[in-house]
């Protein structure tokens, strides 16, 4: 008994022996294998600057990101990556190989990874800018592109743009021989242009008409600040849920007051829908969002889609449309020759005796030509709005994770002198000379030049955007002679921001140009 115990503990024994060592197998074979993947993958990975532990190569960076990715993309070439905290980031800086993420690769690619902030103003990812390419998003976006922004409802809101570019003019010519301040009346002018867009008259409480426009400036002013902040969970995912520097909350509180503005309105709105036969012709988008709302066949809406993509217009509209405007008028009027053609053209084209129209627009030209310049040298998002692929993928011979974040450096693009004879200088002819060689537009087709992004996630917004920057500008130019303050000097400097800007604003005394008074009423 005692033998055959001992038997059965000895042959116990060495099976555990044999387990033991099977274990044993396993975890080397397992660490050998762990650390040959990250050998390979993390060799396979982009070249980059190395940082430091635990915040990576925050430390080193300064608050003007374009500038220093494009000296890093000098030194490391056309594909760097970096760690920002914990997150892997990888910046690609050749028309090559953006061709290759917003093209060949662009499905895997058309993610978005969103930051706190763009969370929270985005009802958590329910609009187009900051939702995962999933089926939900290419609806909206379909509504967006086809429904809210077809060509039929441009045209049927252009009265609309040509009510607030008037009211600015009046204003402006009020100001004569004093200072303007561009970005400031471009920012008011494309923020009455689409609350007027989205909310058609606005709203009536008891018998107070309330100009949407004030309560909106405030919250879109309020959440450009809080997304333009550092925030330091967005870097370390870990630490997101303390939300140690209240961004989230701070979000949260601005979108409670849009969200306001929205109950008001749309109550309002589907009161007097009631009993009302569905009209066709002009209507504002709340109308149009509303009807698809309720729609049981074709494409159809939630009402969070929908004040979810009400945001997206707000915010995607008014800060870049205005710093265009501030930049092309300060390239302009620091370029003697480049103004004495945009003057001449608007003398032709609309004439002294004449206010610019919409219909106008097309004709000129030389002023398209202009804002193209000054779109390559000053995207207003010298990144596009980071990507981040769903898969792991190669890109120019490396590896690319899933779920880093990828920005595609537009700014170093359209600056490169591999692509751009001159680059620094500001030629609009480039794109006037080159007319049947190369197709210059926003479609982000040629990948030298795509300042509205590239692929899937292509700028919804372009055809008013455009109406709206060219609208205001010309304007501007046809209606006024500009000048600077005395003892002041123009000043290219920019600041990184939602919309990139100018450092200085660009603050002109304007004197009047046309002879007849009453085209300034
Ligand atoms: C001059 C004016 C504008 C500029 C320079 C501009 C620029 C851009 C850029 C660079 C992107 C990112 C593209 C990418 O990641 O590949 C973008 C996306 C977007 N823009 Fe604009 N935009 C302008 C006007 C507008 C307007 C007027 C609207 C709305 C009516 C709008 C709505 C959007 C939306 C919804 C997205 C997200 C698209 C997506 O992720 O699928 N933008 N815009």
């Amino acid at each position: 008994m005692a033998s055959n115990i001992n038997g059965i503990w000895w042959e116990q024994a060495i099976g555990k022996k044999q387990e033991l060592v099977f274990a044993g197998l396993v975890v080397m074979v397992m660490t050998l294998a762990i650390s040959w993947y990250n050998k390979t993958v993390s060799s396979s990975l982009p070249p980059g600057p190395k940082g430091l532990p635990i915040v990576g190569y925050f430390p080193f960076l300064g608050p003007n990101l374009h500038h220093e990715f494009t000296k890093l993309a000098n030194r490391y070439g056309p594909i760097f990556k970096l760690y920002l905290g914990s997150k892997l980031h990888v910046v690609v800086n050749s028309a090559e190989l953006a061709k290759v993420v917003t093209g060949e690769q662009d499905e895997s690619f058309a993610n978005r990874d969103p930051h706190t902030a763009g969370l929270a103003a985005s009802y958590n990812a329910n609009d187009v800018a900051w939702a995962p390419n999933n089926a939900n998003r290419r609806n909206l976006r379909k509504v967006l592109v086809h429904e809210v922004l077809s060509n039929v409802n441009l045209e049927a809101s252009h009265s609309y743009r040509r009510d607030e570019v008037r009211k600015t003019i009046k204003t402006v010519y009020n100001k004569i021989g004093t200072t303007v301040d561009i970005n400031e009346i471009s920012f008011s002018t494309v923020l009455n242009v689409l609350t007027n867009i989205v909310w058609g008259k606005g709203l009536v409480e008891g018998s107070k008409y309330v100009n949407l426009s004030d309560e909106i400036r405030k919250v879109v002013s309020g959440v450009v600040e809080i997304a333009e902040g550092l925030n330091v969970s967005d870097f370390f995912p870990t630490l997101a849920r303390f939300d140690l520097q209240g961004v989230k909350r701070k979000m949260d509180n601005q979108m409670k007051q849009f969200d306001r503005i929205f109950e008001k309105t749309i109550g309002e709105r589907t009161l007097e829908n009631k009993g009302q036969v569905k009209q066709e012709g002009k209507k504002d988008f709340l109308q149009i969002l509303l009807e698809l709302k309720d729609q049981t066949t074709g494409p159809s809406i939630t009402m969070t889609q929908l004040k979810a993509l009400v945001v997206d217009i707000f915010l995607g509209g008014t800060d870049a449309t205005s710093a265009m405007v501030e930049w092309a008028m300060t390239e302009i009027l620091r370029n003697k020759e480049v103004m004495k053609k945009v003057q001449i053209e608007l003398e032709e084209i609309v004439g002294l005796d004449n206010i610019v129209e919409e219909s106008h627009i097309p004709k000129l030209k030389y002023l398209d030509a202009v804002f193209k310049e000054t779109f390559r040298l000053h995207p207003p998002l010298p990144f596009l709005l980071p990507r981040a692929p769903n898969k792991t993928c190669s890109v120019g011979g490396y590896t690319v994770p899933k779920g880093s974040t990828i920005f595609l450096n537009v700014w170093a693009i359209q600056r490169d002198p591999k692509y751009w004879d001159n680059p620094f200088e500001f030629l609009p002819e480039r794109f006037l000379n080159n007319e049947g060689l190369e197709k210059w537009d926003y479609s982000g087709t040629n990948p030298k030049f795509f300042p509205f992004g590239s692929g899937r996630r292509r700028c919804p917004g372009i055809p008013l955007g455009e109406k709206m920057m060219m609208h205001i500008l010309a304007s501007l130019m046809h209606s006024f002679e500009w000048s600077l303050p005395e003892g002041e000097e123009h000043d290219l400097s920019d600041k990184f921001g939602i919309a990139m800007k100018k450092k200085k604003p660009l603050v002109v005394i304007p004197l009047r140009r046309l002879r007849d008074e009453n085209l300034y009423m």
